[in-house]
C-alpha cells in the first residue's frame, strides 16, 4: 500500500462560516436557510442525492451567489472576491479534463491561471502531495478514474489553498483508489487544512471524518459528531410490513411485545412500529411459532437511506 507524504502545514487556518444561506432556480429551493461553520481537519457533507450539497459547495467556493444569506472565509464573503478564491480549492464532480494533457501539463495550465511565481515548481509540489509524480507525464486519458481524481486534486492544491471542497470525490473508485483518497484527506486535515468532502454514502463519510453535516431536501438535518448522529439513524422506530397464515392472532399477540410499539392491521397484513430492530427481528418467529403462525413476509418498509435521512428531519 502506498503511503502519502506529508503535505507543509499552511501558516495560517482558515474558517467558512454560512449564515442563513439559500439558493433556488426558479421554484425549486436546492438549499434552504443553512447556517455552519467549518473549521481545520476533515468534515463529511452528507446527504441523499438531490439534497442540494453540490449547489452548498459551489456556494462555498464562490462560483453561485447565494439567493439570500451569506459565505464568508475568515470574515470576508466569498460570492466575487478574488482574494478569497486564493485560499479555496474545488474539486468539482462534473468538471471534464482534457484528456490529451498529462497531468503536469494541466496542473502547471492551473499554476499559471492561478498567475503563481513559480508555476513549474507549484505543479511539482502538488503532483507530489497526491503522489502521482510516477504517472505526471502520461496524458490523462491512459489513466484510472482514481489517478485522474487525484490529478485535479493536485489541480486544486496548486495554489496551496487553505480550505479544499470536493464534491463526491469516491464516485467510482475502487477500494484501493478509496483508501489512498481517504488517506490523503486525513493528511491534509491533520497538517490543518479545512477540508469538506461530500457523499452521499454514510460508511464513507464514517471512515474519513468524525464530524459531519447531514443535509436532507436543502436544509441542514444534522451537524456534530459522526457516533452521535448515526445513533440517531439507528435507534429511530423500525416500520415492517408482516404477512402471516393468522394475521389477526398475530396482531395480539406482537401488542404484548415490548419491543413492539404499535400494530395495524391491514387487508394486506401487518404493519408493525418496533423501536429496537434486532429484538423485534428476533422476537417475531418466537411469537408466531408458540401459537402455530406461519410468517409468510417480513419487510422493512422504511430502510432505504432516503427514509433514514429523513427521520433525522423529523426528529
Ligand atoms: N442549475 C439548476 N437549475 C435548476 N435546478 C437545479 C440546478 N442545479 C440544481 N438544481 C436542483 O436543486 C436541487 C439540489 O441539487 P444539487 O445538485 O445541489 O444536490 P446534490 O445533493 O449535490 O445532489 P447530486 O448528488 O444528485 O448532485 C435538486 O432538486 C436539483 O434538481
Amino acid at each position: 500500500m502506498t503511503t502519502t507524504s506529508n503535505p507543509a502545514p499552511p501558516t495560517t487556518t482558515s474558517t467558512l462560516t454560512l449564515t442563513g444561506v439559500s439558493r433556488w432556480y426558479g421554484n425549486v429551493v436546492a438549499v434552504n436557510d443553512v447556517s455552519m461553520s467549518l473549521g481545520p481537519g476533515v468534515t463529511g457533507l452528507l446527504g441523499p442525492n438531490g439534497a442540494g450539497k453540490t449547489t452548498l459547495l459551489h456556494m462555498m467556493a464562490g462560483f453561485l451567489a447565494p439567493s439570500r444569506g451569506q459565505v464568508t472565509l475568515d470574515g470576508r464573503p466569498t460570492w466575487r472576491n478574488p482574494a478569497v478564491y486564493r485560499q479555496l480549492g474545488l474539486v468539482s464532480e462534473r468538471e471534464a479534463v482534457h484528456s490529451f494533457l498529462t497531468a503536469y501539463e494541466y496542473v502547471l495550465a492551473t499554476a499559471k491561471l492561478h498567475k503563481l511565481p513559480d508555476p513549474q515548481a507549484a505543479a511539482r509540489r502538488a503532483i507530489a502531495m497526491v503522489e502521482m509524480e510516477s504517472a505526471q507525464d502520461r496524458r490523462i486519458g491512459t489513466y484510472s478514474k482514481g489517478m485522474r481524481q487525484r490529478a485535479r486534486v493536485a489541480a486544486a492544491l496548486v495554489h496551496e489553498p487553505q480550505v479544499l471542497l470536493l464534491d463526491e470525490p469516491f464516485n467510482g473508485m475502487d477500494p484501493r483508489q478509496r483508501l489512498h483518497m481517504m488517506e490523503l484527506l486525513h493528511s491534509l486535515g491533520d497538517a490543518g487544512r479545512t477540508i469538506l468532502f461530500s457523499s452521499h454514502i454514510l460508511e464513507e463519510v464514517e471512515q474519513v471524518s468524525g464530524t459531519v453535516q447531514v443535509m436532507v431536501a436543502g436544509r441542514l438535518a444534522a451537524s456534530g459528531d459522526f457516533r452521535t448522529i448515526r445513533r440517531l439513524m439507528t435507534n429511530r422506530p423500525h416500520v415492517f410490513a408482516v404477512r402471516s397464515t393468522d394475521d389477526r392472532a398475530l396482531a395480539v399477540a406482537l401488542m404484548a411485545e415490548p419491543s413492539v410499539s404499535g400494530v395495524e392491521l391491514g387487508r394486506d397484513g401487518l404493519t408493525v412500529r418496533a423501536g429496537d430492530y434486532g429484538a423485534f427481528t428476533r422476537v417475531l418467529p418466537k411469537v408466531a411459532l408458540a401459537r402455530g403462525i406461519r410468517v409468510r413476509q417480513l419487510l422493512p418498509e422504511d430502510e432505504s437511506l432516503e427514509s433514514v435521512f429523513s427521520y433525522l428531519v423529523e426528529a
